[in-house]
């Protein structure tokens, strides 16, 4: 009998977004600061009695990582959680990503944790390199970024509370926030900033579980999984696991829109898993009907007209190694019975054979669908799904990972087989377009816009007019559904761009997305949102 794999779950970024607001049980109230001479905080909005312990927050979540005073509050959860649980997943802490090179693109990303920094200074250097000092009791993180369109003394980014302002330092290529050029400015969480032609992003407040490395820079650091590698920390958490389960033989059930690499985690989990045999991918969805199970679980000559001579079929083929099993949710339910044997039973009766074989197969299941939803329309095997989900692991649309782009994009350029790709520059005007793009079919689409606008600009800088329509003229949306998303990764996005454009005012956000202000501070509590972040 074939021992059942352990059933296990990794830590979801859903679960991550919903037990992170760590805040004080009983906030003083502090009289409003002003920031940058533009007026009171929190003046003409909700009023935010807990403004200065957001900011106490962000310090005590860093103070730990470099062992300095702690602060000293009482804090309560606002969901119950089993203290495993609390160690495991409970801080969010704040990042500034290296998104893009433009004029390098192939230098890939990284992400800095801003936990306990108070300013940071950026400036051109040799390499891509990061350090922090202490100036006068100010913890500084002092970026160099190899670019010749970056200053030696370009800009620098200040902390006042939680708010991050940006100051340009005379640079001669200038700074901009969001595409407009600024010589000081207030940064929001995801604003995109632009130092000559490197691209960055600020995230106030990123899920972290505690394991995974704070800084991370893509040009230095093998992906966890081969193929497969993501600046934002939970995923990279996620990554990590799956790095471990790779090793073992459990069958694993992947999950993600359609283009999300879901096939290419499949072939990274195999070269960890250490496993001799080969790697064999099948679609099941392009298989024909009537040849699908002689296909997976072969057939004997003679077997029906046509089977001339014995074939192991795919599952046999893949005997010692991995077998992929793409596009799962559209097997046949006939198909699935016999597929349910033999991951039971770890053994293949062929099409017209009378005795099993014993079959050594490690097997990844893909699927862009739905299966729960499939098994309660009795279109998917329950027990199948049960056997196949060992582990599962969600893969993130592109849109989610946006801070990812540039890691992409410099992969993609490096592997490319056009001439000049590894070599290829982008303006910053198509950065800004790919950035604000939501790639309804992920990696592959922007695979296949980035072989053609490479092509087309021959070995020199890629422009817009490079770019298909479909890229320069979609509109920039908040959500694919154009209403609020129901993941919760993409709600959090939304509220902080709306956020963003009614300066904190919640009432407004409640109004235009048709909503309770109740709800939206509901929300608000559960991502770890402060409308105080988002006023001038
Ligand atoms: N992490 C990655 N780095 C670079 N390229 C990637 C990555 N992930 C996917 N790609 C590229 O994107 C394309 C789609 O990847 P893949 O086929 O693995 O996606 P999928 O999720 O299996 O898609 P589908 O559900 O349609 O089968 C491939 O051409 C692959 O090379």
């Amino acid at each position: 009998m074939a021992r059942r794999a352990p059933l296990l779950r990794p830590r979801r970024r859903a679960a991550l977004d919903r037990h992170v607001v760590l805040h004080p049980a009983r906030a003083p109230r502090r009289a409003p600061r002003r920031h940058g001479g533009r007026g009171a905080r929190g003046g003409g909005g909700v009023p935010s009695p807990r403004r200065d312990h957001v900011d106490e927050r962000h310090h005590a979540a860093g103070e730990s990582r470099y062992h300095r005073a702690t602060m000293n509050q009482p804090v309560t959860m606002t969901e119950e959680l089993p203290e495993h649980e609390l160690s495991a997943r409970s801080h969010r802490l704040p990042f500034l990503f290296v998104v893009m090179h433009c004029d390098n693109p192939s230098l890939g990303g990284a992400r800095y944790c801003l936990s306990g920094v108070d300013g940071i200074t950026i400036g051109r250097g040799p390499s891509r390199e990061v350090s922090r000092v202490d100036e006068g009791g100010a913890r500084t993180l002092v970026l160099r970024l190899p670019s010749p369109s970056v200053s030696k003394a370009h800009a620098r980014l200040v902390r006042k509370g939680a708010a991050w302002f940006l100051e340009d330092l005379g640079s001669k290529n200038g700074s901009c926030v969001n595409g407009e050029r600024v010589s000081r400015a207030p940064i929001q969480d995801g604003d995109l900033i632009e130092v000559g032609s490197v691209v960055l992003r600020h995230r106030a407040a990123l899920p972290v579980s505690g394991d995974e490395a704070l800084d991370l820079d893509s040009a230095s650091r093998a992906p966890e999984v081969t193929g497969y590698m993501s600046l934002d920390p939970a995923i990279a958490t996620d990554l990590a696991a799956l790095a471990r389960v790779a090793r073992l033989p459990i069958t694993t059930l992947l999950l993600g829109e359609t283009g999300t690499g879901k096939e290419v985690l499949a072939k990274g989990m195999h070269a960890l898993s250490g496993r001799r045999g080969p790697f064999v991918a099948v679609n099941c969805g392009a298989l024909p009907s009537s040849l699908l199970e002689s296909q997976l679980f072969g057939h004997v000559r003679g077997s029906f007209t046509g089977a001339q001579r014995d074939e192991p079929g795919y599952i046999r083929s893949a005997e010692g190694g991995t077998l992929f099993l793409d596009e799962i949710g559209d097997m046949p339910l006939h198909a699935q019975a016999a597929l349910l044997r033999v991951l039971q039973e770890r053994e293949v009766v062929p099409v017209g054979g009378a005795r099993p074989t014993r079959v050594d197969v490690r097997v990844i299941a893909a699927t862009n669908q739905p299966l729960d939803t499939l098994c309660l329309e009795g279109e998917f095997r329950t027990d199948l799904l049960a056997r196949l989900s060992g582990y599962q692991h969600t893969l993130p649309p592109l849109r989610e990972r946006i801070e990812d782009l540039g890691l992409l994009i410099g992969d993609l350029l490096r592997r490319s087989n056009i001439p000049g790709a590894p070599s290829a520059r982008l303006s910053v005007r198509v950065a800004r377009r790919l950035l604000s793009h939501t790639w309804p079919l992920n990696i592959r689409e922007l695979e296949n816009v980035l072989t053609v606008a490479v092509a087309l600009a021959e070995g020199g800088v890629v422009e817009l007019s490079n770019l298909p329509e479909s890229v320069t003229t979609a509109p920039v949306q908040l959500a694919p559904s154009g209403g609020l998303s129901s993941s919760p990764g993409e709600l959090r996005e939304q509220l902080v761009s709306l956020l963003q454009k009614h300066q904190g005012n919640v009432s407004s956000v409640a109004r235009v997305t048709g909503k309770s202000r109740m709800q939206i501070h509901r929300w608000m509590q559960k991502f770890g949102i402060h409308p105080d972040d988002f006023r001038g």
